[in-house]
């Protein structure tokens, strides 16, 4: 079993994630599993960081960490607004896989973070019918999704119903984004074009978002800033600015500058792998 959190310091600033010295371990004894050691990662308000690196290397593990579903075993885990109970910390959650409830239609569906979190879930009553229904159409017509509210998951494509889980990731107005590769299951033209409402939502709101990705090409048009991570034990190992002019378009993928970045970051991982191998 884990260790409870040691008690963390309060922060001036707001949503500021700080994980000092992190470690994670799964197990006990022969079985135990250390995922993260020493792992250290401060993310200010508003960035967009990105998070790569080989499989099991404990990308996961750190979103988890941030979003409160797993406890460290030794460290502290600092999400501004959570431990102190200010303002909590709203989060919006993404995955690879859509998990939309399939008894409810699109617009339920995409809705229901109003019903639960506050402020919103107060006027859930008042306001389903009339504002909350015009902020979810509003939401889905953003992603190419309006006039389907009334369609049940099961009758969109893979690539629709990730839409409308973004939909759902967002329309509480996080604070805190938290996707774990939301992109990764689609085609790469699908991929491209939710890249690009993605990036123009983060430009609109400016919500603190990390996003765990395989796709180097994702990391450096979507993020401000991209960590590499290498495993046993699990550690970020490179941390570097995404230097790009915003709104990016796909064509900045094409640019010296850009594939230069993409490739240095592959190079890491390639030595990161090898030191997994080898440690393994
Ligand atoms: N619940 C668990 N019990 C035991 N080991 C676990 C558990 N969750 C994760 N691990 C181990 O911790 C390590 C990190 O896992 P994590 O899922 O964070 O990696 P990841 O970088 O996200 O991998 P991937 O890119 O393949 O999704 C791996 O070795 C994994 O096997």
């Amino acid at each position: 079993m884990n260790a409870p959190l040691a008690h963390p310091k309060p922060r001036a600033a707001d949503n500021v994630i700080e994980l000092e010295k992190v470690r994670v371990t799964f197990g006990t004894a022969k079985n135990a599993v250390t995922a993260l050691a020493e792992t250290s990662l401060r993310i200010d308000k508003g960035e967009f960081v990105a998070l790569v690196g080989p499989s099991g290397c404990g990308k996961s593990t750190i979103l988890k960490l941030v979003a409160g579903t797993l406890n460290a075993t030794q460290g502290n885990v600092f999400v501004a607004g959570r431990e102190i109970g200010a303002g909590a910390a709203r989060i919006g959650m993404a995955f690879q896989n859509p998990t939309l409830l399939p008894w409810l239609n699109i617009r339920d569906n995409v809705m229901l973070p109003l019903k639960i979190v506050p402020p919103f879930k107060e006027a859930f009553g008042a306001k389903r019918k009339t504002e909350y229904r015009d902020r979810v159409e509003a939401s889905l017509k953003q992603v190419g999704l309006g006039g389907f509210g009334d369609k049940f998951p099961w009758q969109l494509s893979g690539g629709m119903q990730q839409r409308a889980s973004l939909c759902r990731a967002l329309i509480h107005d996080p604070t805190l984004l938290l996707l774990d590769e939301p992109f990764g299951a689609l085609d790469q033209f699908t991929r491209e074009e939710l890249w690009e409402i993605m990036q123009n939502l983060w430009i609109e709101k400016r919500p603190t978002v990390l996003l765990v990705t395989h796709d180097l090409k994702e990391a450096a048009y979507l993020a401000s800033r991209i960590c590499v991570m290498q495993a046993r034990p699990g550690r970020i190992v490179d941390d570097s600015p995404v230097p790009f002019a915003r709104p990016r378009t796909i064509d900045v993928s094409f640019e010296p500058d850009f594939v230069t970045l993409t490739q240095r970051l592959r190079q890491r991982i390639v030595a990161a792998r090898a030191v997994q191998e080898i440690v393994s």
